[in-house]
């Protein structure tokens, strides 16, 4: 059962700089308890302008370990690769160590690229929690790229990265975080703007079975949402 607190924004902007701020915070809680901050970052649009608020935060970057809850199978520099977003948004201007950031290799193909993924991240971070793991929302309520109505839903058990292979928005063909190990985590925030996503976020609030529900950290989720969209 997810635990959620929905967390309602003035506008775009207004969404933007609670996130940049709540990571920031989280970061420092992390850093100070930890000595290191170990986020999962979402892809698509909405997060593009919080990636860039963070280039400027008063933080420890050494102290940072990024990783994607998804990505879409296409060539590493590809503008519509998560982590191609999240580069020129935010991480090549800050001085975290590259070896510290771990994108998916989604280029080698989605199943020998979750198998690499999978064993990447429990190599960095065994099998602990991630501090912070931020998604998004899609139209038709999938998260990371864990789409309504494909096979994973029926699986009993699942590999922590998941192959997708025929994802019903382009590319098809993508990796992802499953949502056991997106659920692993001390924090989970949703960014929800855009829209379109209003009968997704009505069946959310409803309760129905979406993908985003399948996301149970024992604290629950916090959602960032904006009500209006077009502001
Ligand atoms: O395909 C994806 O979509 C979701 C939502 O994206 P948005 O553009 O509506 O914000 C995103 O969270 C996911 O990482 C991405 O691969």
């Amino acid at each position: 059962m997810q635990r959620r607190r929905w967390h309602e924004f003035d506008g775009r902007s207004d969404l933007e700089r609670a996130a940049a701020s709540a990571i920031v915070t989280s970061a420092q809680r992390a850093i100070a308890e930890r000595g290191a901050f170990h986020i999962v970052l979402a892809g698509g649009t909405t997060p593009r302008n919080v990636y860039r608020a963070l280039r400027t935060a008063t933080t420890d970057w050494s102290a940072w370990h990024i990783y994607f809850g998804d990505e879409r199978c296409l060539p590493p520099a590809d503008p519509q690769r998560n982590s191609a977003m999240a580069s020129s948004a935010w991480l090549d201007q800050v001085a975290i160590p590259g070896r510290q950031i771990h994108p998916i290799p989604a280029q080698l193909g989605p199943e020998k690229a979750a198998h690499r993924y999978a064993q990447e991240v429990a190599r960095m971070n065994g099998g602990s929690d991630f501090d912070l793991v931020l998604l998004g929302l899609g139209e038709d309520g999938h998260t990371a790229s864990l789409f309504p109505g494909q096979a994973w839903e029926s699986a009993i058990t699942l590999p922590p990265v998941i192959a997708v292979l025929d994802a019903p928005k382009p590319p098809p063909q993508r990796v992802s975080l499953s949502p056991e190990r997106l659920s692993k985590a001390r924090q989970v925030i949703f960014l929800v703007n855009g829209t379109g996503k209003h009968e997704a976020l009505r069946d959310w609030r409803n309760g129905e079975p979406i993908p985003a529900s399948r996301i149970t950290p024992d604290g629950g989720v916090d959602i960032f949402v904006n009500p209006s969209p077009n502001s």
